[in-house]
């Protein structure tokens, strides 16, 4: 078990990084970037998986909350971005159901790594670990501003205490 939260902010910059791709297969297609039944089967595999980790499934269910809302941000951006410069559009389209499998191991990681850093998201110094490590990841992940955003909004659960 790791004792920082290095391993869970570099699978949460994973997971913002993957949003490239859903966007790049949604794009131009009727498909909305919101998918309420996607997004529910994520919650209900987290909750029903917590306990046997030892972890509070509705502390879970927010921490992944945090990881939707910051791909939808990226997918949005993107969306603006593409829209506003045509030639920056994707060219070839991703096929969503090749994505998703990678993000449900995106997911299974994050949730085992989420068990992993219980005592350090509880401890009162997580607020500033956490925003140091992000800063970190964002250059290491050559983040732009939307997905250090996004990466900061991924995070912003990861803190249990205060
Ligand atoms: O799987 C998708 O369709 C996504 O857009 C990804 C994702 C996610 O972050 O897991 C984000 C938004 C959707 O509402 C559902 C799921």
């Amino acid at each position: 078990s790791s004792p920082t939260l290095w391993r869970l902010t570099d699978l949460a910059a994973q997971r913002v990084a993957i949003a490239d791709q859903v966007a790049a297969a949604k794009y131009g297609t009727p498909s909305p970037i919101d998918d309420p039944a996607r997004e529910q089967q994520i919650y209900d595999s987290v909750a029903a998986r917590a306990p046997g980790l030892g972890l509070d499934p509705a502390d879970a269910v927010r921490f992944f909350r945090a990881q939707i809302e910051a791909n939808k941000l990226v997918q949005r951006g993107l969306y603006a971005r593409w829209d506003a410069h045509p030639d920056q559009a994707p060219t070839t389209r991703p096929d969503l159901g090749q994505i998703r499998p990678v993000i449900d191991g995106l997911n299974t990681s994050l949730l085992t790594e989420l068990a992993a850093t219980v005592p350090v998201r509880a401890a009162r110094s997580c607020p500033i670990r956490q925003r140091v490590t992000a800063d970190v990841v964002d250059v290491l992940h050559r983040f732009d501003a939307l997905h250090a955003r996004a990466l900061g909004e991924a995070t912003s659960a990861t803190c249990t205490a205060g």
